[in-house]
């Protein structure tokens, strides 16, 4: 289904309900640049660590798009888990799995509370930028610790720059992009008002940074276009 869902004047903040979950996938497609793409990468970094019945947790898995391509793509079967706290997410997530024939176990849990220990991978794609910034923190370390020692996480982010004039720059090319995708200037301002104080974007620094942080031994930018980035952490 096309997304419309800020065609109309926006009432609350921005949240992953019944009408963002019934256009999810093709939001995402229209508002991420190179979506694919990441996660095509997201996938096949992944693989490259794995091997059979290794756990592979997809922490705010949404419609489990995620792990269902990585099922697809892995020459053996692993441990697929997705856990999000929507439900309305989690509906489609499973109507997807089953549609598909994979076998993903789906959890509606909060992060902060939902146990992912023993994870050869952990995948968190465009998650960590709606968790408040001091709870973030905390959840990477929980991330880190949960991880088994040469354990990787892969994640996604919006970013922004740390210098004023290429951060406005920034925000006009996805903008741009945002016409090109068939959003008018309306919906992209009411979007842009729901998500603020909600959607909280580091620098790519300031992620790299969280991670070390942590306890993660090293992070590298797998992937950029202007505001958006793919990261691995890897634990030694
Ligand atoms: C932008 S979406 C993730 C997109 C998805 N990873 C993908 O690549 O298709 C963020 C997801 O995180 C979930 N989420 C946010 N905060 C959460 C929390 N505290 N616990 C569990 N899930 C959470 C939301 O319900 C939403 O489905
Ligand atoms: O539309 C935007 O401004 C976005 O930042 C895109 C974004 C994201 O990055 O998570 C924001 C909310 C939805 O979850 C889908 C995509």
């Amino acid at each position: 289904m096309t997304d419309k869902v800020f065609e109309k004047t926006i009432t609350k903040q921005f949240e992953f309900d019944e009408d963002v979950a019934s256009v999810f996938d093709d939001m995402l497609s229209r508002s991420i640049p190179f979506y694919k793409e990441m996660q095509r990468l997201t996938i096949n970094f992944g693989l490259k660590f794995l091997k059979e019945s290794d756990k592979v947790y997809d922490l705010g898995c949404s419609t489990a798009s995620t792990l269902i391509e990585l099922s697809k793509h892995s020459p053996f079967p692993l441990e697929l888990i997705g856990i999000d706290n929507s439900e309305a997410m989690l509906q489609r997530a499973r109507k997807k799995c089953k549609a598909f024939g994979v076998e993903v176990k789906l959890l509606n849990e909060d992060l902060h509370k939902a146990n992912y220990d023993d994870a050869k991978l952990i995948i968190s794609n465009y998650t960590l930028q709606f968790i408040r910034p001091l709870q973030r923190e905390k959840l990477v370390k929980k991330i880190y610790n949960s991880l088994q020692k040469d354990g990787i996480f892969i994640f996604c982010e919006k970013v922004i720059s740390s210098d004023k004039v290429l951060g406005k720059q920034y925000i006009d090319e996805y903008y741009e992009f945002k016409k090109r995708q068939g959003y008018s200037e309306f919906e992209i301002s009411q979007k842009r008002e729901a998500l603020e104080n909600v959607l909280i974007p580091y620098t790519e620094e300031e992620n790299k940074n969280m991670i070390l942080d942590a306890g993660f031994s090293h992070c590298e930018t797998l992937f950029k276009w202007v505001n958006f980035a793919t990261f691995i952490a890897i634990k030694k």
